[in-house]
């Protein structure tokens, strides 16, 4: 038998299964899937087997190495899953073995580790007074690593150990994968015996009596010991007496680390569906049943109750008999919507984010591979899990950028849900207030089928925006933070008790420069995005063709010097509330106070149980949060997120404003949003505010027309980076110069610059943009650039990353 494995090397170079021979005691365990170990140069690595051969002639197997072990009882990549993995590394230009890396839990990844071995040579005489060979001569084995930590005196003269043939090296794969092991106690007597057993022993063995009282009740069920120590309040030595008698067994069985496992979660009714849910799911219905391929763009504004849908359809696809995954992003895990789902469907489901441990996460994975759970709740990487009759596929939030990786494998959650979604003939649908504009203008082309939820459920009204120009405040001699008006209405809602969200728009944080008395910005003539300000040398620079200009000492437009780099920051914010409102109780949410794991589920508890009064925080509190005695949101900034040097930035202003103003008034009370702004006119805040997302669209795929951005082109980022400036200008140019030639005339290719973010950690970094519209060649003609400089760029230390249909442009 000859396996076909891909071996964990991830450069271009080895980007193709190497064969090997399967030894025939290896025979039994070989599935496709699996991770084997298998010699590789004069090392051991740790590869997966994506196919197998039963019989091959002697000629050929005898030029074969053998697969030296096989990891897994139970594959963890399924059949699928490789060739997904294939279909990525075309797509996403990555080795094939980082894209089913990308797969599986982290601890399953293996490491190729060198060990110090005893040979048989070693014996007691050896050993002599060298306690590292008395350890190997009792260990036979010990990683390398450890030897020269451990005894380094000793290590020296391991070479010449080595040399005279008493210990030898070699590489051994090791995985981190670690079970978690609980003792458990049951009977083993029959009813009856049971009751003569409880009969016989004495009167002071009370505590062993109740034992046993209880398992009786069991019927040969284990319990765990801990929780039987709890129930009864004893100690130990009763259940050894019992066991020395014979009459229980205590035995080491196998528990998941289960994060939820003490919450009780209620069982929730579900509600009649208004009008608009019902034919939004009578539209999704069809190609659940029929089990066949469909895609679906459910637009629905915040609080039109898209979650009970999503809750449906997985309902309906699990009748069927077929799994569900559900995608939301990162920080939209909440443990709410978390208990919304164990409510509905208890322990058939799984959970999966980051920050839960690598072993939680091996645990809640494993449910999965042992089809213990059919629905799967996580995070971008949730798309990958290994079910095998997936029949729907969520994606909460479509438009949210942490469904990009970025890290190779660079890969869009998105893409990949159509991808699994055409293979098994499943249903995908993304729902969102904000569609991302990619997916909405394929959306208008029939690529997917539009569903729109235009109310709040209950007619709620969205709430009223009020936006205030900062600009008068400057001009009314307010230089607070607080505008009057948000200032006034704050004071209301103390005074009724109502709780609000503050919001400050993080994003772009200082970097882009502003008159603060016109609000004008500086901007490239060529690209029509912002100026980057560079401390450095006082300059604005536009990052995506490297036009400069020196930062100006007053405003162009108004001849204001109130013109300089902007931001604030949410501790600032803190202060001034409580300067503003004495006693005021404000819970702080950014990066500083939810560092702690669990902190930012207590803080939420905490606003939620009304022990505070504001909610103040960046892009973290602007999703999915459902409070139902929010009134009031203030947007401290609206235009931070508006100047990056993004074409994506008026986008992310109007998601997040929209989203952000989302928040307010969902229930009875009716809410009130006030955005801060230095740019009332600009569109993405204006039709923010009317909550109107169709002109906003309309508006937004003009400029990116106009400027040659997606979805009219699309776009790949290739960046280098090195220590020196002239060896990564060197690369960049030379594949800069290998690709113009061959490009389509319609491609454009931009640069090579030096990137926005020109060093980091002391490497320079250089980019090469390519703007195209169907190169179908594209793909090909990168993967055989980058093999081509694969040994230039690893001779000179220059690491190139390709970064298709980017997100993150610094
Ligand atoms: N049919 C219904 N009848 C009564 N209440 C409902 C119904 N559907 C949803 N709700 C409630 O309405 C509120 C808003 O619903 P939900 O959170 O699903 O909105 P959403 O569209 O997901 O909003 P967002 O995009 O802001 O997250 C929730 O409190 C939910 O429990
Ligand atoms: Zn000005
Ligand atoms: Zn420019």
């Amino acid at each position: 038998m000859i396996a076909r494995v891909i071996v964990d090397v991830p450069v271009n170079r080895t980007n193709r299964p190497f064969d090997y021979r399967v030894p025939d005691w290896l025979v039994p365990l070989m599935k496709i899937g699996s991770r084997v170990v298998v010699p590789f140069g004069p090392r051991k690595l740790q590869g997966y087997v994506i196919g197998v051969e039963e019989t091959a002639e002697d000629r050929v197997l005898e030029k074969l190495r053998d697969v030296e072990q096989v990891l897994d009882d139970q594959p963890p990549l399924s059949d699928e899953l490789i060739r997904l993995g294939e279909w990525m590394s075309r797509q996403y230009l990555c080795p094939w073995v980082t894209a089913l890396q990308a797969m599986i839990p982290a601890v399953l990844k293996g490491r190729s580790e060198k060990w110090l071995f005893a040979s048989e040579q070693l014996g007691v005489e050896e050993c002599g007074r060298s306690s590292l060979l008395w350890d190997l001569f009792r260990r036979k084995k010990m990683p390398l690593a450890e030897v020269e930590k451990g005894y380094a005196e000793e290590a020296m003269l391991v070479p010449g150990w080595i040399a005279s043939g008493l210990l030898y090296t070699s590489y051994q794969v090791t995985d981190r994968v670690t079970r978690k092991q609980q003792s458990f106690v049951r009977s083993t007597l029959s009813d009856e015996e049971l009751a003569e057993a409880i009969a016989s022993l004495p009167a002071r063995a009370e505590q062993m009596r109740r034992v046993l009282a209880l398992l009786a009740g069991l019927h040969g069920q284990s319990l765990s010991v801990k929780m039987l120590q709890e129930e009864l309040g004893i100690t130990r030595s009763p259940l050894k007496s019992l066991e020395a008698k014979g009459w229980v067994v205590i035995e080491q069985q196998e528990v998941y680390r289960d994060p939820y496992a003490h919450r009780r979660f209620a069982g929730e009714t579900k509600p009649a569906f208004t009008a608009q849910q019902e034919r939004v799911l009578q539209a999704i219905e069809e190609p659940i049943q029929k089990q066949e391929y469909g895609s679906f763009l459910l637009h629905g504004v915040t609080g039109s109750g898209k979650t009970e849908v999503y809750l449906e359809a997985i309902e309906k696809t699990l009748a069927k008999g077929r799994e569900a995954i559900f995608l939301v992003p990162e920080i939209a895990l909440t443990p709410q919507m978390v208990e919304k789902f164990k409510a509905r469907f208890g322990d058939e489901v799984a959970v999966l984010h980051s920050a839960l441990s690598q072993g939680e996460r091996y645990d809640e994975w494993r449910k999965i591979i042992r089809k213990e759970v059919r629905v799967v709740v996580g995070a971008r990487s949730a798309v990958f899990a290994p079910f095998q009759n997936v029949g729907l596929i969520v994606i909460d939030e479509e438009h949210e950028s942490t469904y990009k990786q970025e890290e190779t494998p660079r890969y869009h959650a998105r893409e990949v849900a159509i991808w699994r979604a055409k293979e098994n003939h499943a249903v995908l649908l993304m729902g969102s207030a904000t569609p991302a504009l990619e997916t909405y203008a394929l959306a208008e082309r029939g690529r997917y089928t539009l569903l729109s939820m235009p109310e709040r459920v209950g007619n709620r009204p969205l709430p009223t925006v009020h936006v205030v120009d900062m600009r008068e405040e400057l001009r009314a001699e307010n230089r607070s933070m607080f505008s009057r008006q948000l200032h006034e209405m704050i004071g209301e809602r103390l005074a009724k008790q109502e709780q609000m969200v503050m919001f400050l728009n993080r994003r772009g944080f200082s970097t882009f420069v502003m008159c603060r008395s016109c609000g004008y910005t500086l901007r490239c003539v060529h690209c029509d995005i912002s100026l980057t300000y560079h401390r450095t040398n006082h300059t604005a620079r536009c990052h995506y063709c490297g036009y400069t200009i020196k930062q100006p000492a007053h405003c162009p437009e108004c001849q204001s010097e109130h013109i300089r780099f902007f931001g604030t920051g949410t501790q600032k914010v803190e202060e001034e509330l409580a300067k503003l409102y004495p006693g005021i109780r404000v819970i702080r949410m950014d990066v500083d106070t939810t560092s702690r794991k669990g902190a930012h589920e207590e803080l939420l508890r905490k606003f939620r149980t009304g022990q505070g009064d504001v909610l103040l925080g960046t892009q973290m509190i602007a999703k999915g949060l459902d409070f139902p005695r929010v009134t009031l949101v203030g947007v401290i900034t609206a235009d931070t997120s508006l100047f990056l040097p993004d074409f994506r930035a008026a986008e992310k202003t109007f998601q997040l404003l929209t989203q952000v103003g989302g928040r307010a008034g969902r229930h009875e009370l009716k809410g009130d949003v006030v955005v801060q702004t230095y740019t009332p006119e600009h569109y993405s805040i204006r039709h923010a505010t009317q909550h109107d997302y169709p002109s906003f669209y309309r508006e937004e795929m003009l400029q990116r027309r106009r400027t040659g951005y997606p979805p009219y082109f699309r776009l790949v980022l290739i960046t280098f980076s090195h220590e020196e400036v002239p060896v990564v200008v060197k690369a960049a140019h030379t594949m800069a110069d290998t690709l113009r030639p061959r490009l389509a005339e319609t491609t454009i290719l931009l640069g090579p610059v030096a990137s926005p973010i020109a060093r980091v950690k002391d490497r320079f970094r250089f980019q090469i943009m390519l703007k195209y519209r169907d190169e179908s060649r594209l793909p090909d003609l990168l993967a055989q650039a980058t093999a081509a400089f694969e040994e230039w760029n690893k001779q000179h230390k220059v690491l190139m990353t390709i970064d298709v249909d980017p997100y993150v442009l610094l």
